[in-house]
């Protein structure tokens, strides 16, 4: 098997044994899910059956317990789906979009002064949307303290609860007490559990404090204060609230950058595809201005760009796997009780009868003979049923946003070698819960000279 990436076998194993594979492994038993079909099937159809999470032994000691997307489909977990939903569904999010758009035109504009840093660029970006959409902090362009607080935190949830990790910690439970200087210190779990309470704890008091001066703007935390403040309705809401936008930050600040990294390596390898969306661009929005979410509608190469960026690399290849809370029957297979379900969103993504040629990056699939878009998307790479990644509308507006002023401002191409020939970049991958090519050698450069013309910041108003 294919320890760290294993998405790779689990397909494998679809060829040969079909689109629901069980295994056992340590002990436990795992049901892989291949299609999207099968997904529906158990995950919506029959969720409240599957909608648990596996247990893990990190989470206490490591101070994760403020991480909903861990939770058992228990009290807590609705409460956090509560609040998240409220300020996260489609009604919710429209109040951002002016945010994200502001943040976008700040990418470019960092992209324009600093193409070579562009995987800075990205992670800032999707840091400063999310941080304004939860605690209402608005990033400066200095140094800033919460953003480092939280940095810092985030690496030490990527490290430990990466799948590899948390089953060493699992094994060797020693490592949990590991003096924080040696090598692997970050093992430690008091060390780690103190940062992610800092994570989770000052920018939710921050917003307080600047609550208790007057309303601070629109932010999920400060409406959900709001909203659930003397109801009753949430058992101690202040710290559901507080976590819920600590699991939100988890969950959505790297896959939001991620995909936006992916959406840059398949433009420098596929020219075409770039060129093609950029006319659509230049036709419908003009050279004058940069897109808006009113041109959205009417840019559907540019939308089956971004689902095929969904489609092609899946950032999170095993979803996050779900459990059983008693034991089911499927098409004649037995599914045991606390078994672990794992839908292989790889598998999904890269099956050949829906997808042909799945390794190849197309968003013509997306479309139909007339330059329409199908209906057809790529949602499955948000997960399933009651599970479903609660943060997807808030993630498509900042994904696209970002990508459709890339295209309409620059050109990413292909870098150059000492003989100046340009070359295909073929970066390593990732492995872990997410997956995303490491930094690579390309060229982001401006179509036209910059010199501020497109007043990148009015859509602060
Ligand atoms: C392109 C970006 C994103 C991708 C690909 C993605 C993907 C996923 C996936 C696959 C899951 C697991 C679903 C399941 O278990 O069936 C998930 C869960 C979740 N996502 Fe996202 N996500 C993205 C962005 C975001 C953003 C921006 C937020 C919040 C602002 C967010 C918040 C969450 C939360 C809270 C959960 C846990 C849901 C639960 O356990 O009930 N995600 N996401």
């Amino acid at each position: 098997m294919n320890a760290s990436r294993a998405w790779l076998t689990y397909t494998e194993w679809k060829d040969v044994y079909g689109d629901i594979v069980y295994c056992k492994m340590f002990g436990t038993d795992v049901v892989v899910l291949n299609t999207v079909e099968v997904a529906e099937d158990l995950l919506e159809k029959r969720s409240a059956n599957y909608s648990d999470r596996p247990q893990m032994g990190i989470v206490e000691p490591y101070g994760m317990t403020y991480n909903g997307a861990m939770y058992n489909h228990n009290d807590l977990w609705r409460a956090h789906r509560r609040v998240t939903h409220q300020g996260l569904r489609p009604n919710g999010v429209v109040a951002f979009l002016p945010m994200q758009l502001r943040r976008s035109s700040e990418l470019v504009h960092n992209l324009a002064t600093s193409p070579d840093a562009y995987w800075r660029h990205f992670q800032r970006f999707s840091a400063a949307v999310i941080l304004s959409s939860m605690y209402g902090h608005e990033l400066g362009t200095g140094e800033d303290p919460i953003l480092n607080i939280i940095e810092e935190g985030m690496e030490l949830v990527v490290a430990i609860g990466s799948p590899d990790n948390a089953l060493l910690v699992d094994t060797l439970p020693f490592l949990k007490y590991i003096p924080t200087w040696l090598p692997g210190g970050f093992y430690n779990a008091k060390s780690c559990a103190k940062k992610l309470a800092e994570m989770t704890t000052i920018p939710f008091e921050g917003l307080k404090k600047r609550i208790a001066t007057g309303p601070c703007g629109h932010s999920l935390a400060e409406d959900a204060l709001a909203r659930f403040q003397d109801t009753g309705k949430i058992e101690n809401f202040e710290q559901v609230i507080r976590d819920c936008c600590g699991t939100a930050y988890a969950a959505g600040q790297e896959t939001t950058a991620s995909t936006l990294i992916i959406f840059l390596l398949a433009m420098v390898l596929n020219p075409d595809v770039q060129a093609r969306a950029r006319a659509e661009i230049d036709a419908v929005v003009g050279t004058e201005r940069i897109p808006t979410f009113e041109d959205r509608g009417t840019l559907p190469y540019v939308e089956a760009v971004y689902q095929e960026t969904l489609r092609w690399r899946p950032v999170v290849p095993l979803c996050i796997p779900h459990c059983t809370t008693k034991e089911d029957i499927y098409n004649g297979y037995y599914i045991p009780k606390q078994a672990i379900i794992i839908p292989n969103i790889w598998a999904m993504s890269q099956n050949p009868d829906k997808f042909p040629s799945p390794s190849e990056f197309r968003p013509e699939r997306f479309l139909d003979a007339n330059g329409k878009l199908t209906g057809d998307t790529s949602d499955f790479v948000f997960g399933f049923g009651r599970r479903l990644c609660v943060g997807r509308h808030f993630a498509s507006a900042s994904v696209w946003a970002a990508m459709a002023r890339m295209l309409s401002l620059f050109e990413m191409k292909k870098p150059k070698n000492e003989h100046g020939d340009e070359f295909a970049p073929n970066p390593e991958w990732t492995t872990g819960l997410t997956s995303i090519p490491k930094p690579f050698p390309c060229s982001i450069v401006l179509r036209r000279p910059y010199n501020g013309e497109y007043d990148i910041f009015a859509d602060s108003a």
